[in-house]
């Protein structure tokens, strides 16, 4: 196995400064491939026979107005004056997650990064009556104006305009390089820092390292991107983790400002440490693109007798495969957990083998042994046995 140390020793161990309760996961706490809290909506498809027994009990501790669990409100009641209690938690009635409440707060966004994902999510932004600021490599100007967005080929002139909010949409493996390229010095010294990217722990470290104390950050995953959240973005899962944000009033206000927007658009809110979503993530939006990608290798065609299971593979395959293949690579190269995901797969297919051929092969012997005149399976079915028989020994001796 080659190591990643050298990308992964970006991963300080420090504990998360919003280190809230989470009551949601703590059931399925490890890489596999479980119903995640945060699946993206190609992973939901897979496991949605799985969804109608096993009913997603998953809440937000921080929100109390979108508990999606029917029946829990005691529960819920008690934690809620829990939570309160916790200094962490006491945020000023006025301050919190309610949109009503925050309904008049215009942020200034400033989005670096404003390839596909930039744009799609400024959209929402523009919606909601913010100020859209944005900068890329490339010359967006023109996608810009028709999206009401304020587009600035020069960093130096973005950061002069002193957004409330830095929005980094650009690739895993670009964002370390376009921080650096940033004139941070010229934005208010108290600014938000936020990110969306597909893992969690690499971009929280690089803020951490990168960024002088003044500034707060905010690390999330939409769930979400331009294809699975098109038409909107209803009870699709919106993962944050306050990493940092000061204790001022305004910071705190401005901080679930932002998030409001992504609950105003009707967002399933799960507030999660940066760790556990790499976790999670490993062992759902990883393997889905995976998977997907397998499904191509294998040239997996339409035919004229698709069941709705094959239907879904294809869709899967289709989904996955128009994402960049630079996604891909960030979502294993910087995710701790994603070696350990693919060692699995590997695992898990040859125990499957192992199990089909052992199996196969007993019910045959078993024929042989009692001179069964039954046919077999398929007419070179004695050359298949051979081979199974060989194949066996080789898993045996593996395993
Ligand atoms: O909807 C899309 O366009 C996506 O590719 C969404 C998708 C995914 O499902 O993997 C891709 C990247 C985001 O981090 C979250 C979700």
């Amino acid at each position: 196995m080659f190591s990643l140390s050298s990308i992964q020793s970006n991963n300080i161990q420090s504990q998360s400064s919003s280190s809230l309760l989470f009551i949601h996961h703590n059931q399925h706490h490890h890489y596999g491939f479980h119903h995640s809290t945060i699946s993206t909506r190609f992973h939901h498809r897979l496991l949605s026979p799985l969804r109608a027994q096993n009913s997603d009990l998953t809440t937000s501790t921080n929100n109390n107005n979108y508990i999606s669990v029917p029946g829990l409100d005691d529960n819920l009641t008690r934690l809620d004056k829990f939570s309160k209690s916790l200094s962490l938690l006491n945020i000023e009635e006025n301050t919190s997650l309610n949109p009503l409440l925050c309904s008049n707060n215009k942020l200034k966004i400033a989005i670096i990064g404003f390839g596909n994902f930039g744009q799609f999510i400024a959209k929402s932004f523009i919606k909601q009556g913010h100020i859209v600021l944005a900068h890329s490599r490339t010359d967006y100007s023109l996608i810009a104006q028709s999206l009401d967005v304020h587009f600035f080929q020069d960093p130096n002139d973005l950061c002069e305009q002193h957004p409330d909010i830095i929005l980094f949409c650009t690739s895993i493996n670009s964002l370390e390089k376009v921080i650096h390229s940033l004139p941070i010095q010229k934005l208010k010294r108290n600014t938000l820092f936020v990110d969306v990217l597909s893992v969690k722990e690499f971009p929280r470290n690089i803020f951490l390292q990168s960024l002088p104390q003044e500034f707060d950050i905010l690390c999330t995953h939409p769930m979400f991107g331009p294809t699975s959240g098109k038409d909107n973005w209803k009870g699709l899962p919106f993962m944050y983790d306050k990493v940092r944000i000061g204790q001022e009033e305004s910071r705190i206000k401005r901080v679930n400002n932002f998030i409001n927007i992504f609950v105003k658009e009707g967002c399933r809110m799960v507030e999660m440490s940066c760790s556990e979503h790499d976790k999670y993530a490993a062992g759902s939006q990883f393997i889905t693109h995976t998977i997907g990608r397998m499904l191509q290798k294998l040239g997996t065609q339409t035919t004229p007798i698709n069941t709705k299971g094959y239907e879904s593979l294809l869709n899967l395959m289709e989904n996955t495969t128009s994402d960049s293949f630079d996604l891909y690579c960030g979502l294993f190269m910087y995710n701790n957990n994603s070696m350990e995901v693919l060692e699995r797969l590997d695992a898990a297919l040859d125990s499957l083998k192992r199990e089909l051929f052992g199996q196969v092969l007993e019910k045959l012997e078993k024929r042989v042994e009692k001179g069964s005149r039954l046919a077999l399976p398929t007419p070179n079915f004695s050359k298949k046995i051979e081979k199974l028989q060989v194949e066996r020994k080789e898993l045996e001796a593996l395993s």
